[in-house]
């Protein structure tokens, strides 16, 4: 069996350590995403969910414990290849959208490709395809200001998805839209992110949404349980 896409394994956190004020957040996360699994994570609020996905997207450093992202273990990594790890494996989508201003909804899904090195004409042509399969491609030459909340957050899905990741990390990547666009963004991003088979953890407050996916962890004193 191949290595899993994301594996956490007994990873600990606290902000302020040794400090009156520390806040001990994570405390023994343990968890591995399979190819094309797509797990949700909930949590109440300030349980840490923010925390532990910037330590699987490499944003972060846990204070012990192991991240491997396909097998490799990212750990004790230089910055250096840890950025390059995260730009080729990792997609990210927040709360909020994110899009740079200046630049249309093309350009936004393009740049991360054009860093990457990928050509433009094959990057513009990525963007289009991933616009139509999420529907915004009518929106290519529009600013974030020009487009609605739930066309700005699917064209970040586009974005996060721009550089073919391996692995999605979605921070409550609906959590501003009223209930009925939620729904049909979110069902859009699943219909993608299993489209293209890569595995996602996806945190949301909203235990309906989180019932669509393979499998929902509860971030619960520090800890990830089964729901
Ligand atoms: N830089 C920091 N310094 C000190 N405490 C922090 C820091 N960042 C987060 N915390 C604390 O750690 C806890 C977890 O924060 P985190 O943002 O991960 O929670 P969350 O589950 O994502 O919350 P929410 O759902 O409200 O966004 C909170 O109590 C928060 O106040």
């Amino acid at each position: 069996m191949s290595d899993p896409v994301l594996r956490l394994s007994a990873i600990e956190k606290s902000y302020n350590a040794g400090k009156p004020n520390e806040v001990r957040v994570l405390s023994g996360v343990d968890v591995a995403l399979n190819a094309g699994e797509i797990v949700a994570l909930v949590a109440p609020s300030g349980a840490g969910k923010s925390t532990l996905l910037h330590i699987a997207g490499l944003l972060d450093t846990a204070d012990s414990g192991t991240v491997e992202i396909e097998g490799e273990d990212m750990t004790a990594r230089s910055d250096r290849k840890r950025t390059a790890m995260r730009r080729e494996a990792v997609g990210f989508v927040y709360q909020f959208h994110h899009l740079l201003p200046e630049f249309t909804a093309l350009e936004n899904i393009t740049l991360p490709q054009l860093a990457n090195g990928t050509p433009r004409s094959e990057a513009e042509l990525r963007a289009y395809d991933l616009m139509t399969r999420v529907g915004v491609e009518g929106r290519a030459d529009h600013r974030p200001s020009a487009m609605s909340g739930g066309e700005q957050q699917r064209v970040a899905f586009c974005r996060a998805l721009a550089n073919a990741p391996k692995l999605l990390l979605a921070d409550e990547p609906t959590g501003n839209l009223d209930p009925a666009t939620s729904d049909q963004v979110f069902g859009t991003l699943l219909d993608l992110v299993r489209g293209t088979g890569m595995s996602a953890l996806i945190a949301t407050h909203n235990l309906e949404l989180a019932a669509k996916m393979d499998r929902v962890l509860r971030l619960e004193g520090g800890r990830l349980v089964p729901v």
